[in-house]
Formats: structure tokens, sequence, C-alpha cells
């Protein structure tokens, strides 16, 4: 399964970053950071309207490439223009053609909350995100064990950093209940064959606590869409192909926003 070779790939990924730089030193070079946030990306998604985090993905594994080149500070202008309220950016290089740098390019030209999008497999990779500046990281439920994910989650709220547990059935809701989860995000899409289905969503509404912040990830492409989760009463939506193909993300996301109402 893709998650399977993500996994393993990153793994290899990771140990060469660790005999460029070891843990001990980017830990130290982090641990000089203000580590002090009121978790900005938490905030982005604790308010009253639904909020939209838009990405920036250049390809992917069920659509190939999507767009590859691109003006990465320019796209982050351009969402921050339109009115996101949060920018994920996915650093996976193999099956993404995303980095670390296309990351940092954001956190240093905006001010919004920026999620590090990435299979998250080791500390290291925590690390990582927030010394380029993330406000967020992602925990898939599928590929970490309960000790890996409460572990993780223990080392992001250390570093000031949100995670997001992602799920895709109500076993892996309830394991990122039991680790602590603040945030759950449930992937629309099926990663066995790549079909989105809001149903799952819509099935997993009333397993994620209403104290939980919830967000819709992957397949939304419409207002009709957004009328359809922002009904389900979610916190926020993750829209990545239609908020990279859109000619005009303002319009984009006026036209999605509009969905809500
Ligand atoms: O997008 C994929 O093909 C994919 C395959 C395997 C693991 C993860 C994948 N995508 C990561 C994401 O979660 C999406 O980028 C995100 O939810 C936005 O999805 P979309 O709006 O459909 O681009």
């Amino acid at each position: 399964m893709i998650l399977d070779d993500l996994t393993n790939v990153t793994k290899a990924r990771v140990a060469r970053a660790k005999e460029q730089q070891p843990l001990a030193e980017l830990r130290s070079h982090v641990e000089e950071l203000d580590l002090t946030t009121d978790f900005p990306f938490e905030q982005a998604l604790r308010q009253p309207q639904l909020s939209f985090i838009c990405e920036i993905k250049r390809a992917s594994p069920s659509k190939g490439d999507i767009k590859t080149t691109i003006d990465v500070p320019q796209l982050a202008r351009d969402y921050a223009a339109a009115g996101a309220d949060a920018i994920s950016v996915l650093t996976e290089p193999d099956y993404f053609k995303g980095s670390l740098a296309d990351l940092e390019a954001v956190t240093q030209t905006v001010s919004l909350p920026v999620l590090r999008k990435d299979f998250t497999v080791d500390p290291y990779m925590i690390y990582a995100a927030k010394r380029a500046g993330a406000s967020a990281i992602l925990l898939i439920c599928a590929i970490l064990s309960d000790q890996e994910l409460r572990e993780f989650f223990a080392l992001a709220d250390h570093l000031s950093l949100s995670a997001i547990f992602e799920a895709h059935n109500a076993t892996e809701v309830q394991r990122a209940i039991a680790a602590g989860a603040r945030i759950i995000g449930i992937n629309n899409r099926n990663l066995k064959n790549f079909t989105v289905n809001f149903d799952n969503a819509k099935q997993l509404r009333e397993a994620v606590p209403a104290d939980t912040l919830m967000i819709a990830e992957s397949g939304v492409k419409t207002a009709a869409d957004i009328k359809e989760l922002s009904g389900l009463g979610v916190d926020g939506v993750l829209v990545g192909e239609t908020m990279m193909l859109a000619p005009d993300p303002k319009a984009k996301l006026q036209e999605l926003r509009d969905g809500e109402n």
C-alpha cells in the first residue's frame, strides 16, 4: 500500500538527514528558539466560521504532477490575500515533490500558521518542522503505534506545535482521542484506491468529541462540497489540488466560502 511505501522512503530519508545533521545538533538549535506560542494553528480553527487551510502540493500519488513549477512565496502571498486561515505545505519529496525549503519559504513570507504535511515517522521530523517555522505537524494514525502517537504529540506540545491526528476510520479516531488529540483530521481519500467520499467525514462526525477540533481533508472542489461539509459542523477544511489549480485563488476561495452560507 502507498502508506507503506511513503513510510519506508521517509524513514530512509530521515536516516540520511541524521548523517548530515545529528538529532542532538538539530535539537540544540531548536531549543534556542522561543518555544512559547499560543498555538496559532488551533486558534485559526477556533472561530465561528469554517476555517480554510489552503495547501501547497506540487504532485501527489493519486494525481501525479499537479503544478510542479511554482513561485512558493508568491503562492503563499496569494493564499493569504485570498483569506486563507492557514497554509499546509506538503514537504515529502519523492511522491509529492515538496521540501522543507518550500515550508520555510512560506513561513518567511506570510504570518499565517503553517502545517508541515508529511509522513511523520521520527521525532527528528518534528524538530525540523519547528526549525523551519511550522505551527503544526501531522500524525497519521495508520502509520504510528499508540506509543508513537503519545510520544510525538508530547514532543510537538513541548515545542508549541499543534498536531493534527489524521484518521480514516472509527478505530483510528478512538486511538487519536486516547492519545489526547485536540485536532482530528478525517481524510476522505481512501488511500488504497484513492477514491474520495465525504461519507467518511459524515460517518465519523459523531465519533469526534464536541470539544475536539475536526478538519475534513481531501477532495474539496466546489461550493456544494463546502455546503455538505460545513453542514456537518466541521471546524476546518483542507483544500489542496483545487487551490493549486485555481487560476485565481482569491476568486476560488470566495466561491468555496460562499458554499458555507
Ligand atoms: O493526495 C494523495 O494522492 C495522497 C496519497 C497518499 C497519501 C496522502 C495523500 N494526500 C495528502 C493529503 O492529505 C491531501 O493533500 C490533502 O488532504 C488535500 O487533498 P486534495 O484537496 O484532494 O488535494
